[in-house]
């Protein structure tokens, strides 16, 4: 049992308490782990997606926010009116800069509203929320029924709960909290001035690598992660990706690239995570930006070769042609293959990941479509 847990709501059928629980002066941290989809940011720029018709009906004030931002946005704005005392936002998701991100759509929400007392929301927004940034470095697979048996087994008791993890653990966090925070470091946690330098190295090289496994490994039948280290080409593949995206990542002090990629091609290969690659291919849209387009963009820029950047575009493109997709743009997806030749199906794929200045890049969108052709070399 983990007894910190007193209370369990569900945000869509739970709004009204959801919102007295961030308006209360007991509550003075809200974390928030509701991966990429749960943002609802505009593709190209990051900004609030203000079309989207979840938003829009939020704005409009339904009578209880469906979507996380409108959430926030009005408990802070209960908040303010009970009490206006200084809370903490802490985004646990799989993103670059995951506090700015976050501080920056319930800023855009606030001020796209028509609330009476949006100004004054966003100056105390300014002076008394907190939005730091975070890395959660920790694989927990999605919980399957043969998890569920396995723990009543070992605890003599159903637990709807139970995650299973590996024993690698990292949490990192960014020490600006708008009041006194846990003390969250005497169980292992790390609070840093910046934690962009281990946000950039794990969404590149775990995440990364973890994307590139998943396209390579459904186009050749895997089921999870270890069934792809497994194979002859599994490891080859992990340590050629990482050591091409390690190049955009600079030196930062207290962090081994070497050893950290070392450590994750062990991580993978570990037999008693049955960590499905349909889970980490499901929403690539959103997924890839972080991962690979920002290492691509940086390489490229410094006149880099990116030959495994390429190839795994290729696989992703190769599956948004020739598998079911799990992706808010799968429809989309689909379509950009009704384009003819396979050139100008990448540069709409590309599109769809709100990269238009990759896919008016010739030179990348050719060795994609190079890899995409059936001669070639398999890796
Ligand atoms: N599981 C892991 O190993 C780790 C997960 N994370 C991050 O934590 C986040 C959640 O991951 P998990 O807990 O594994 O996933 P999960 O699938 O168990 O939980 C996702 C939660 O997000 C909610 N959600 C999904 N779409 C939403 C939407 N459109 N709007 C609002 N809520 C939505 C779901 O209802 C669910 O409660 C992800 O961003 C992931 O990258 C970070 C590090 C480790
Ligand atoms: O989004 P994915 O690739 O399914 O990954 C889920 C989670 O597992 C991890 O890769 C393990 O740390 C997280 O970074 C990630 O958020």
């Amino acid at each position: 049992m983990v007894g910190t847990v007193t209370e369990v709501l569900h945000a869509a059928d739970d709004g009204a308490r959801l919102l007295e629980l961030i308006a209360s002066e007991d509550v003075t941290v809200v974390t928030l782990t509701v991966t990429e989809k749960g943002y609802r940011r505009d593709p190209s720029g990051g900004a609030l997606a203000l079309e989207d018709p979840l938003v829009r009906a939020d704005l409009a004030g339904a009578p209880a926010p469906a979507t996380v931002v409108g959430q926030l946005a009005a408990g802070l704005r209960a908040r303010l009116r009970a009490s206006g005392a200084p809370l903490s936002v802490v985004s646990c998701d799989n993103m670059a800069a995951n506090g700015a991100v976050l501080r920056r759509l319930v800023r855009d929400f606030v001020a796209a509203s028509a609330w009476d007392e949006r100004d004054r929301l966003l100056d105390w927004l300014t002076g008394s929320v907190a939005f730091p940034a975070t890395v959660v470095d920790r694989i927990v697979p999605a919980t399957t029924d043969a998890d569920r048996e396995t723990a009543a087994r070992a605890l003599g008791v159903a637990d709807e709960g139970a995650v299973t993890g590996e024993p690698f653990t990292q949490w990192v966090l960014q020490d600006i909290f708008a009041t006194d925070r846990p003390h969250w470091e005497e169980a292992g946690a790390r609070f840093v001035a910046d934690v962009a330098p281990y946000q950039s190295a794990k969404l590149r090289l775990l995440n990364g690598a973890h994307s590139l496994i998943a396209y390579r490994g459904l186009a050749e039948g895997c089921e999870t992660v270890a069934d792809v280290l497994a194979t002859p080409w599994g490891e080859a593949a992990v340590r050629a990706y990482c050591a091409e995206a390690a190049q955009s990542l600079p030196p930062a002090e207290g962090l081994d690239l070497a050893g950290y990629i070392d450590s994750l091609v062990v991580r993978f290969a570990n037999p008693a995570m049955h960590h499905r690659i349909r889970q980490i291919a499901m929403d690539g849209s959103l997924k890839i930006p972080e991962r690979w387009l920002a290492p691509l963009r940086e390489l490229r820029a410094a006149g880099r070769d990116t030959p495994e950047l390429v190839s795994a575009l290729a696989a992703w493109a190769r599956v948004t042609r020739d598998h079911p997709l799990d992706d808010p743009e799968a429809e989309a997806l689909r379509r950009a293959w009704d384009a003819r030749p396979p050139r100008d199906a990448l540069r709409r794929l590309l599109g769809l990941l709100g990269a238009e200045d990759l896919a008016d890049d010739t030179s990348l969108v050719t060795s994609v479509a190079a890899e995409l052709h059936p001669a070639a070399r398999t890796r």
